[in-house]
């Protein structure tokens, strides 16, 4: 936050390297460039973009974050998601379960949907806090189309080099069509400082590894999301550790989510990933981070493009059947999308059951 000092990421914890990608190099259609984006995509489904020019747009989103979340909670909740699986608006921290034990998550965050922001005044979906309101011509707008630009150039590319034809996935993602894609601030509180001599406000190991956000693959199709703090972090493919993602100045993070590992028929890979408390010195700090969530038009549906693509087709037939069948859930972007938000509500939690229903394309659906 704006006048706050961070301390830097400590050196003595794991980290996992992701690939840099220059956005500039991709705009020109550089060809190594373009390769190296489609090992990232394809391998961990996770890397870092530099010069996407969104700065001056991110530093605004994280102050409406902050004067969105300064504001009373009563008058945050009048604007809650809600328990049917809807995912814009407020919601508080605790209200979604991180694991199967049902261990509330601690961060809040504000969404805004792409939809109601393009409207705007006109309402498409639903009403904001006047913080949102009051930003949405001068900070909301401006990130998420610029958002929108860098998103959909990637998408751009994974078309191609999927062997689709021109506008296949572009159309998926139509602008004027209604859609999950929105922008979310999040902010996670700080750890305790313990007082000195009480001994009861020491820090477990289990609250340090305690989830701020459970482990999850994204909904939908690629993620922009920024941070200055680290905590989130990966399950890398041929791990069983989680590792953070250092965050870099300058640097957002990119990831595939479920929807571009369904239509790609699992080429595209939407990995693991959670957010912890931030580590060492950090963890004394608020942590804010923002995300642009770039998710199909609602009424897609979703399942592998293997008629569209000779490369999508013999990769779905090259799995077992019962790997398949995971790429074929039969619904919709929307559907998909409100099953994943509604099951890992804490109100309408039953039983570990309710976060199994609560999974997409997770490739480990037992880590935490
Ligand atoms: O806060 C972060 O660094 C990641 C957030 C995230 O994974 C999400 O909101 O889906
Ligand atoms: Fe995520």
């Amino acid at each position: 936050m704006p006048g706050v000092t961070l301390p830097p990421f400590p050196d003595n914890v794991p980290t996992h390297p992701l690939l840099v990608i220059d956005y500039e190099l991709i705009k020109k259609n550089d060809t190594e460039e373009i390769s190296r984006l489609w090992k990232a995509a394809t391998q961990l489904g996770f890397w870092y973009l530099k010069n996407h020019g969104a700065d001056e747009e991110v530093n605004g989103m994280f102050d409406m974050g902050a004067e969105t979340m300064a504001l009373p909670l009563s008058e945050k909740m009048k604007f809650e998601q809600g328990d049917d699986g809807r995912s814009f608006g407020y919601k508080a921290a605790g209200a979604n379960a991180t694991d199967e034990t049902g261990r509330p998550d601690t961060v809040e965050f504000i969404n805004v949907s792409k939809d109601d922001i393009l409207s705007f005044p006109t309402v498409t979906h639903r009403t904001y806090p006047s913080t949102v309101v009051d930003r949405m011509e001068s900070t909301i707008k401006p990130f998420a189309t610029k958002s929108l630009e860098v998103t959909n150039t990637m998408l751009g590319v994974f078309e191609r080099q999927l062997g689709l034809p021109e506008g296949a996935l572009a159309e998926r993602h139509n602008l004027l069509e209604k859609s999950g894609s929105e922008t979310r601030c999040i902010k996670n509180p700080p750890k305790q400082r313990p007082s000195d001599g009480d001994a009861s406000n020491k820090s477990t190991v289990e609250e340090e590894e305690k989830a701020a956000l459970g482990a999850h693959t994204d909904f939908g199709s690629i993620s922009f999301l920024h941070n200055r703090l680290g905590g989130l972090q990966v399950l890398p493919p041929g791990y069983d550790s989680w590792h953070y993602i250092r965050p870099l100045p300058g640097h957002a993070v990119c990831n595939i989510g479920d929807a571009l590992t369904l239509f790609s028929g699992g080429i595209l890979r939407s990995n693991l990933h959670r957010v912890v408390l931030p580590p060492g010195e950090q963890a004394y700090f608020e942590r804010w981070s923002l995300v642009f969530f770039l998710r199909p038009g609602a009424d897609i549906l979703l399942r592998p493009l293997t008629e569209e693509s000779s490369i999508i087709a013999e990769a779905v037939n090259n799995v077992s059947e019962d790997e398949r069948k995971r790429f074929y859930p039969g619904c919709t972007a929307i559907e998909w999308f409100t099953r994943r938000i509604k099951m890992q509500r804490m109100k309408n939690r039953m039983g570990p059951e309710s976060w199994q229903a609560s999974r997409g394309m997770e490739h480990n659906p037992k880590a935490y």
